[in-house]
C-alpha cells in the first residue's frame, strides 16, 4: 500500500523578525510512522515544531495535515484537527497535580473517555500514576517529561509532535520514554514526528529521519539509512551518546 502523508511541510518559511529561521523546509510524515528530526543546536528544528503547531506563523510556503491546509490555521483550530505537542523544555503547570495537568491536556470533546485516557497513560508510565496528586513542578525532570507526553495524548491526538523528549535525562529515563513512544506507535498506530538532540537514539526510534542544518533539511532517509550515512556519524554520532 502507498504511504499516505499524514503531515505534509513544503517550502516553509518562518523568521524572528528579519532573521529567516526556515530557508524553505519540506518534510513529510506518513500515517503510522516515528519520523525524527536531528540537527546540531540552532539549526531550526524547534522553529519547525513550532510553526507546524502556528506558533510561529510560515511566513512562506505550505503545511498540510491529512489534506487540510493548516499553514494560516491558529493554534487551537490546529489542537481540534487532533495534532498534539509536547514542548522543548516539557511546560507541565508546575502548581497542578500531576491529575490537574491531564485534566487540561484532555479537550471538553474527550472528557467522557477521561477516565479511560488516563488509565492508558498510567499504564504506560506507571510512576505517574503513584503521583496523581503531586504537583507537577516537584517531578523528577524524567516524570515532567512523561506527563508532558501523557497530557498531549489526553487530547487523542493523530499526529503527536515532541520536542526534545530526552533533554536533560538519564539514559534509562530516556529509555522507558522511547520505549513508550515505540509502544504508542505499535499498538494504537500514533504517528510521531520527534526532534531530537540524542540522533543515535532518535534514529534507531524512527522509521525515517531529516537532517537540518541552518534552515535547510539537507538529508532524509530511513533511520538505518542516517544511521550508517558517514555525514550524519561524523557529525551527530561519533562520540554520542551510544
Ligand atoms: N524567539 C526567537 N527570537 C529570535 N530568534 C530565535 C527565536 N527562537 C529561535 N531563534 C533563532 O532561530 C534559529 C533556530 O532556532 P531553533 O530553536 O529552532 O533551533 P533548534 O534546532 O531547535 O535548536 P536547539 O536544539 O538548541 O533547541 C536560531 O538561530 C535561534 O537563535
Amino acid at each position: 500500500m502507498a504511504a499516505k502523508a499524514l503531515l505534509q511541510v513544503e517550502g516553509v518559511q518562518t523568521y524572528y523578525g528579519n532573521i529567516r529561521a526556515l530557508n524553505g523546509v519540506n518534510v513529510s510524515v506518513n500515517e503510522g510512522e516515528i519520523v525524527a528530526l536531528i540537527g546540531a543546536n540552532g539549526a531550526g528544528k524547534s522553529t519547525l515544531m513550532m510553526t507546524i503547531f502556528g506558533s510561529p506563523r510560515a511566513r512562506a510556503g505550505k503545511i498540510t495535515f491529512s489534506g487540510t491546509d493548516i499553514t494560516e490555521m491558529p493554534t487551537h483550530e490546529i489542537a481540534r484537527m487532533r495534532i498534539a505537542q509536547s514542548p522543548e523544555g516539557r511546560r507541565i503547570f508546575p502548581r497542578m497535580t500531576v491529575m490537574e495537568n491531564l485534566q487540561m491536556g484532555a479537550s471538553l470533546d474527550n472528557m467522557r473517555h477521561f477516565d479511560e485516557d488516563a488509565e492508558k497513560v498510567f499504564t504506560l508510565f506507571p510512576r505517574l500514576k503513584e503521583r496523581i496528586a503531586q504537583r507537577g513542578g516537584t517531578l523528577s525532570g524524567g516524570e515532567q517529561q512523561m506527563l508532558s507526553i501523557g497530557r498531549a495524548l489526553m487530547a487523542r491526538p493523530k499526529l503527536l509532535l515532541l520536542d526534545e523528549p530526552s533533554l536533560g535525562l538519564a539514559p534509562l529515563i530516556v529509555k522507558q520514554i522511547f520505549d513508550a513512544i515505540r509502544e504508542l506507535n505499535k499498538t494504537d498506530g500514533l504517528t510521531v514526528f520527534l526532534v531530537e538532540q540524542n540522533a543515535f537514539g532518535a534514529l534507531k526510534l524512527a522509521n525515517r529521519g531529516y537532517v537540518m542544518v541552518n534552515g535547510n533539511v539537507t538529508l532524509s532517509g530511513s533511520g538505518a539509512e542516517l544511521l550508517a550515512n558517514p555525514d550524519v556519524r561524523a557529525a551527530y554520532l561519533e562520540g554520542g551518546r551510544h
